[in-house]
């Protein structure tokens, strides 16, 4: 079996057994257990594109459900090679305990194209979504399954989403229909702060714990996987406060500096080199496999899932791994480090700012308001503030890791509402 094929089994292998562990220990009821193990719906779309030269290229497009019961499908659209079925699955998974924990009315989805962005112009990938939206058809929808940007997708690619799916509407219906995607640029319904929110949130979270365990983070040392919109701005936020970046991977290199390297340098590199950290002359270029046993207090893994495994987990040096990234550490690299007691705060809170957000975007839209920045800031430090006690203090009630115990928070909020409706008593 090929790596990459291992790799995307893992993942919902790797949901699955966080799942489960929880359910065990929480006692789940069997009946709610069956459900919360199965996706409810699963789309499958091919469709033809004109490429610029003339030719016509299919594609393969996904979008998994897995559950609605506390409202619309949410989450995420990415573009890239390793989207495949069993991805959408798992990360759609991830999307319904993220949605639960955070107290949102929304259930968990995930989809994307199985392709390179890299290999395409910006005329070919506006044809490619716009295509995918048509395919998709009314399989999204406002009040049904609202997309948002993740890997390798942007506000320019929500925005031509949003156009295709108000092009199949009455013009009267047009505008009733802008909070079906979130994550849009500022000026076509966007709001203040869905570019940072991820990110931002994964800081607080990690000024929640340092406040917890009586930890300064200034002058502290962090690594970064991933320098997109998640790693970049989880960079930022804890430059802001005073900690050091000492550390940086991402698809085309890794880099190193034990002085630290300037985040916002760094990114006005990478703007002018089509998104790559490469070629920055100060910092080292270090190999792949070096990144995570670099000398670290954090480590915020902000790529993609299963990267932290056993065949790096012995070097990891960081005191807390802030999980930006949906599913980077599998199941067994977990358990060496609670056994070593390296801290994880868990992807479904740590990067949960997103949707928080994108939840503040659809409400916008659905009022017809616009909130400032301070105000989008605001709320969400609250909202993700309560989210973080929550796991605390249930993780204290069980005696469990912060992994599990946001688990169990999710899924005991969607037992409540099957039991509430008389399903499953
Ligand atoms: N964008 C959002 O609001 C949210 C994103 N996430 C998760 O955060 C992670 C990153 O998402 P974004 O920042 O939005 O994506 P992005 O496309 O903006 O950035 C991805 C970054 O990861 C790097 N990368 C890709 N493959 C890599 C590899 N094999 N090794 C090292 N680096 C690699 C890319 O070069 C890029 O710097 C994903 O797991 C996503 O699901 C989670 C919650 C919300
Ligand atoms: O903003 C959203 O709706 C979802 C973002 C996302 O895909 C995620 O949280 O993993």
């Amino acid at each position: 079996m090929s790596d990459k094929k291992k790799r995307k089994q893992g993942m919902l292998e790797n949901v699955m057994r966080q799942f489960n562990n929880a359910a065990d220990i929480m006692e789940l009821n069997p009946n709610i257990r069956k459900i919360l193990s199965i996706t409810n719906n699963e789309i499958v779309v091919h469709f033809p594109v004109k490429m610029d030269d003339g030719n016509v290229e299919i594609f393969t497009g996904y979008r998994v459900q897995h559950n609605n019961s506390l409202g619309p499908y949410k989450g995420g659209l990415r573009y890239h090679p390793t989207v495949d079925i069993d991805a959408a699955r798992a990360l759609a998974m991830w999307m319904t305990w993220k949605t639960s924990l955070a107290g949102l009315p929304y259930g968990g989805a995930k989809g994307g194209i199985q392709l390179d962005p890299l290999k395409y112009s910006q005329s070919e990938l506006e044809r490619i979504t716009r295509r995918f939206t048509y395919a998709l058809g009314t399989n999204i929808g406002p009040e049904f399954d609202i997309p948002a940007p993740d890997v390798n997708t942007n506000p320019q690619i929500m925005a031509w989403i949003l156009d295709t799916f108000m092009s199949t509407k009455a013009p009267s219906d047009r505008s009733a229909n802008m909070h079906v995607v979130t994550g849009k640029p500022i000026g076509t319904g966007g709001s203040e702060g869905r570019d940072r929110a991820t990110g931002f949130g994964v800081f607080l979270n990690i000024k929640f714990w340092a406040a917890h365990n009586q930890v300064n983070l200034k002058g502290k040392k962090f690594i970064v996987q991933g320098f997109g919109n998640v790693g970049y701005w989880a960079s930022y936020f804890m430059q802001e406060e005073g900690a050091l970046m000492v550390g940086v991977q991402d698809a085309y290199g890794s880099l190193a500096n034990k002085e630290g390297i300037s985040v916002t340098d760094l990114f006005a590199h990478s703007r002018t080199n089509r998104g790559s950290i490469l070629g920055y002359t100060k910092a080292n270029e270090i190999n792949k496999e070096d990144f995570f046993a670099l000398d670290c207090d954090i480590c915020i893994p902000s790529a993609l899932g299963n990267q932290i495994t056993l065949k790096n987990v012995g070097g990891i040096k960081a005191k807390l791994i802030a999980e930006g990234a949906n599913g980077p550490t599998d199941v067994e690299a977990e358990r060496i480090l609670l056994d070593r007691e390296i801290e994880i705060i868990p992807d479904i809170l740590c990067n949960s700012g997103g949707v928080i957000c994108s939840y503040f975007e659809w409400l916008q839209n659905r009022n017809g308001e616009i909130w400032t920045l301070d105000e989008v800031l605001e709320k969400l430090q609250r909202k993700l503030f309560d989210s973080f006690n929550r796991v605390l203090k249930t993780a204290q009630e069980y005696k469990v890791d912060l992994r599990t115990s946001a688990f169990i928070i999710a899924i005991k909020r969607l037992e409540d509402t099957y039991v509430q409706r008389g399903v499953f008593p």
